[in-house]
């Protein structure tokens, strides 16, 4: 039990209320509220149990939610006529399309459709290249949550080893620019690197992304090293139960690691809290109002 818990849960609610304190004094300015679309497409539960988490928090916020369920048959020209209609919206300033999508629709096709200025999730190409060349845009809610962990933290995170493992489009590359960005010197890993426990221990920071249920062990970490689990797994806990665990086996690595995030209670509750702040900078930028500081 030696780590520190990093409550990503405390966190996020405190950027909740902050960006919430700052909506009215948007709404006086722009004589609306900020205004987040939800598409979700089909009837996958998970997706549905998050999709609705969002609502609330939008809610509470006291920004406006425009949900849209589509039934899973939905056609790919259906759904990019929703995007074009929410794109020339002026009350949407956010559109976030849950993924994953059903077959039948290229998920490519439906990103690349989405305004890039009203694009929350920062996953189009246009703020992917936005991040890598470090221009402003919107960079995606989840590694976003990662790095204001670890700021909060370790405060300057300059010279810092940092090992991503995970080289999603989502998560492990836009964390490693933004690691990058932060001046840590960072190496991506993923399922083919050679030696990845090796690799792993050098790390002062260890974000781990794969989707793999407690795959890093305790032996992977350095003393001391800060861990930042973004996995969310669902496993068999017997006696007809499940529980969530992350890509980190948690019980072992607390007691080498210095800090470390809880699955749940860790970086999930900053991605919605993030998706809300990208949401009303989006909101800002649209009303060429100056974004707040300090969120
Ligand atoms: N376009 C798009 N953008 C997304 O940001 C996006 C998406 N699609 N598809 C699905 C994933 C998943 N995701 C999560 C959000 C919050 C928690 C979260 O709050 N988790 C809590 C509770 C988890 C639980 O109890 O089920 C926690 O970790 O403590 C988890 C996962 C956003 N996603």
């Amino acid at each position: 039990m030696g780590a520190a818990l990093i409550d990503g849960k405390a966190f996020a609610a405190g950027l909740r209320g902050r960006v919430a304190d700052a909506v009215p004094a948007f709404a006086a300015a722009a004589g609306r509220a900020p205004g987040l679309a939800v598409v979700l497409v089909g009837e996958d539960p998970a997706s549905a149990v998050y999709v609705r988490s969002k609502g609330r928090a939008v809610e509470e916020a006291g920004m406006a939610g425009f949900e849209h369920r589509l039934p899973a048959d939905t056609t790919q020209a259906d759904l990019l006529a929703l995007v074009a209609t929410l794109n020339a919206d002026p009350a949407v300033d956010g559109i976030l399309v849950q993924l994953p999508l059903p077959p039948q629709i290229a998920e490519d096709a439906v990103i690349a459709a989405i305004d890039p200025d009203k694009d929350v999730d920062g996953f189009h190409v246009v703020n992917a290249g936005r991040l890598a060349t470090g221009q402003a845009g919107f960079v995606p809610c989840t590694p976003l949550g990662c790095l204001m962990l670890l700021q909060d933290r370790l405060g300057s995170l300059k010279g810092l080893e940092a090992v991503v493992i995970g080289r999603s489009n989502i998560v492990g590359k836009p964390m490693a620019a933004m690691l990058t960005q932060a001046d840590c010197t960072v190496t991506i890993a993923h399922s083919r690197t050679r030696d990845l426990p090796g690799i792993v221990r050098r790390a002062d920071i260890v974000v781990a992304a794969v989707g793999r249920a407690e795959m890093v062990r305790a032996e992977w970490i350095k003393p001391g090293a800060t861990v930042i689990d973004v996995g969310i797994n669902r496993i068999d806990a017997g006696a007809g139960k499940t529980k969530l665990v992350g890509d980190v086996a948690y019980s072992e690595v607390v007691d080498v690691a210095g800090a470390i995030t809880p699955v749940p209670g860790g970086v999930g509750p900053m991605t919605i809290a993030c998706l809300l702040r990208n949401t009303l900078v989006a909101a800002c930028r649209r009303a060429g109002l100056a974004a707040p500081e300090g969120l």
